[in-house]
């Protein structure tokens, strides 16, 4: 018998990759925080003695959901400013509330209670941009959850940073800093065209080279920023940053609402990554991203749910459902956009986005045992054909039952393990007092 920490047997395993397939009773066998076998639960139970062994009846487990673009503490401004496009959204309401709350307690604040809404929806990974990434960085280490925290930059002074320069000199100390952390990452995180002038752009573009790490930038979010951008710079945003240098296998282009075919063409060649948010490009009414055009030419497309100010969640299985039904819209095609298409723009892409494809994403022994689990036996989710079909097309999130990152579990039969629940409720109730009394910001 070989000796293994914990033995997972479950009715369907989803590997994503290498096999396509879904697996019918089956196990994982982790150590050390890595699936080491994926195997058939006959022989699982046969050859492996475990510490702990979880039996999960009617489940399917998945790769861990990456959540491939967010804005964590903004958990704390959900339904602050609804119903409005994205820049009265932003320069009215978003902005000026951040420069009078978001503080190192804020961030601490909203991003524990955005990480307990993450694992109680199946996300065991999500790419961060926000201030105070160091405070990101901590809590997400602290709850021992997987993130991708963003070095961000902005040409303008916000509570965070002064100027670029200040910007750049807090990013690298904190990639200094966290270097070896096995849950922790970085990408440069310049917020946007719009917002970011040519030489911080050129110099982001630089270090991320230099440090192997990808380039995370809100791209081609409304029409307006198009039409801008040609009246200020005389090109479209993604030329002007294929000048710059910024068009490679490590960009991270969140929204791309507005392509032309030969950009789709000119993504494609480069090898960049395309983050897609259906939810908040529908509330925001910011465009449609042609995903169907973006997978057909090759580029790996992920799927992210923004920050709870223009989503309103943070559900990446709502996410899913949203990016496959629109994209059929979108497409004018009921066959684009497939079930199983979107559980890996969910997952491995996700991955491949943030640079981790080879350390979670899918269920493969050597990666990180990032493991999700949902209960299909509720009858929502009757009868089950296809799991996939039900994991996309009919689960909710409150069939999320266990969630492991690392090998470590982080939520048991819906108890999250490491969070206190109450203390977060109480704490979110004391912003929400302070921030609809209009008190002073601190
Ligand atoms: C530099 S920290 C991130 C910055 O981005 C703002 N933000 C949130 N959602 C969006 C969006 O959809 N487009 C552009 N900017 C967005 C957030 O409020 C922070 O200020
Ligand atoms: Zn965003």
């Amino acid at each position: 018998m070989k000796q293994t920490e914990l033995l997972i047997h479950a009715r369907w395993i989803i590997p994503v990759e290498p096999d396509t397939q879904t697996l019918e009773y089956h196990s994982i066998a982790v150590d050390e925080g890595r699936i080491t076998a994926l195997l058939p639960g006959n022989e699982a139970r046969q050859s492996f003695e475990a510490q702990t062994t979880i039996e999960l009846g009617d489940h399917a487990l998945i790769p861990g959901l990456v959540n491939a673009h967010t804005h964590a503490a903004m958990s704390l401004l959900r339904g602050i400013a609804d119903d409005l496009p994205l820049m009265e959204w932003l320069q009215q309401h978003i902005w000026p509330a951040e420069q009078k709350w978001v503080s190192e307690q804020f961030v601490h604040d909203g991003t524990q209670l955005a990480i307990a809404e993450m694992l109680r929806s199946g996300t065991t990974c999500f790419n961060d941009m926000y201030f105070f990434p160091e405070v990101t960085s901590r809590v997400a280490s602290s709850c021992f959850m997987r993130a991708c925290t963003g070095l961000i930059l902005l040409d303008f002074p916000t509570r965070y940073a002064e100027n670029p320069d200040e910007y750049f000199a807090k990013g690298l100390a904190l990639r200094d800093e966290t270097k070896h952390h096995p849950l922790i990452n970085h990408a440069f995180a310049p917020h946007a065209p719009y917002s970011v002038s040519d030489d911080p752009l050129k110099k982001a573009q630089m270090l991320a080279d230099e440090l192997d790490l990808p380039v995370h930038i809100h791209l081609h979010e409304t029409a307006s920023e198009i039409e801008d951008s040609i009246r200020q710079y005389g090109q479209r945003p993604l030329a002007r940053l294929a000048k710059l240098g910024l068009l490679s296998p490590a960009l991270t282009a969140v929204h791309m609402t507005q392509l032309e075919d030969s950009e789709i063409a000119q993504l494609a060649e480069s090898g960049a990554s395309v983050v897609h948010c259906p939810e908040s490009n529908q509330k925001l009414a910011s465009g449609f991203c042609p995903v169907h055009k973006l997978l057909d030419a090759g580029v790996n497309v992920a799927l992210g749910t923004d920050g709870a100010a223009s989503n309103n969640d943070l559900d990446m299985t709502g996410e899913m459902r949203s990016a496959a039904l629109l994209g059929k819209l979108v497409a004018d095609d009921a066959c684009a956009l497939p079930a199983h298409t979107v559980l890996r723009m969910a997952t491995l892409n996700g991955a491949q986005a943030l640079g981790l494809a080879d350390q979670t994403g899918s269920l493969q022994a050597g990666k990180w045992a990032d493991i999700t689990a949902v209960d299909l036996g509720a009858l929502e989710t009757q009868p089950v054909y296809d799991p996939v079909s039900q994991l996309v097309y009919a689960a909710g999130r409150e069939q999320v039952s266990h969630v492991w990152v690392a090998g470590q579990l982080l939520m048991r039969d819906r108890q999250l393990t490491h969070l206190d629940i109450d203390d977060l409720l109480q704490r979110t109730r004391g912003w929400q007092t302070r921030i609809a009394a209009g008190e002073p910001g601190r």
